[in-house]
């Protein structure tokens, strides 16, 4: 099976001339399809920047990018939207829910986008929102939720449509630790099923305790450790 995601001597530099920043320095590495990956390092260490470029959100300043197989560098803003809207699904720190609409309506709007039959809306919207635990808020708008429950929304919206691969920046961060342990356990289970390939980003120690694979980017490189889990 070909790697869902293969990072191959990327670079990313912000700026230039004497305002140049190197962010990344020559990233190689690859992810196998139904893995649950943690992406770790110090605040300003390139997380975001590394889960955009997968994302097809950001270019590499050099090296290549491929989402299972293809190298996606010489994709057009067209092509790398529609990679984004049928194979990705996002959890970004500003979880971009539509203020105007419903939590269920929120979600239904992702998987239009996303291409899923209309058939089928009404059985991943419940899915999804029974996951993260929010069935009694489905008729809420984002405004009256708390930020924990917003992002939780934007997690339900994100998986609804069982993307290939879900990108997910600190997906946790507004949560308690139980329901951040559920969101992983949630998490869990779609990689065992062999629904979607995760790369997440956290600062939490006790979730990168239970995480199998986990990358950390420090001084503009990335180490990769794979753990023993006893669960
Ligand atoms: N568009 C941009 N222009 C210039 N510099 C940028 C841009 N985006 C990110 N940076 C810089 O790149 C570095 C890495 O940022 P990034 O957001 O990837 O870090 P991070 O590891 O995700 O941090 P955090 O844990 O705080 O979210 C930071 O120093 C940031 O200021």
């Amino acid at each position: 099976m070909k790697p869902v995601v293969k990072v191959e001597n990327v670079d990313k530099a912000f700026g230039s001339g004497d305002k140049k920043v190197e962010i990344l320095n020559q990233i190689n590495f690859s992810i196998e399809p139904y893995q649950l990956v943690a992406l770790r390092g110090r605040s300003g260490s390139g997380k975001t920047t590394l889960l955009n470029m997968i994302g097809a959100l950001d270019h590499p300043t050099a090296g290549e990018i491929y989402i299972e197989g293809t190298p996606i560098s010489k994709y057009n803003e067209k092509q790398r939207s529609e990679l984004r809207r049928t194979k990705m699904g996002f959890v970004f720190q500003s979880y971009g829910l539509v203020p105007l609409m419903t939590v269920e309506e929120n979600i239904e709007f992702g998987l239009r986008i996303a291409g899923v039959p209309r058939g089928e809306w009404a059985a991943k919207i419940k899915e999804s929102v029974d996951i993260v635990g929010l069935s009694k808020r489905s008729k809420h708008r984002p405004y009256e939720l708390s930020g924990g429950e917003q992002q939780r929304v934007a997690v339900a919206r994100a998986i609804a449509s069982k993307p290939t691969l879900l990108l997910a920046d600190e997906p946790t961060a507004e949560l308690d630790s139980k329901m951040a342990f559920h969101i992983i356990q949630a998490f869990q289970e779609l990689v065992k099923n062999r629904t979607t390939t995760i790369i997440m980003t956290t600062h939490d120690p006790n979730i990168l305790e239970i995480i199998e694979h986990v990358y950390t980017l420090e001084d503009r490189k990335i180490d990769y450790r794979k753990k023993e889990i006893y669960v």
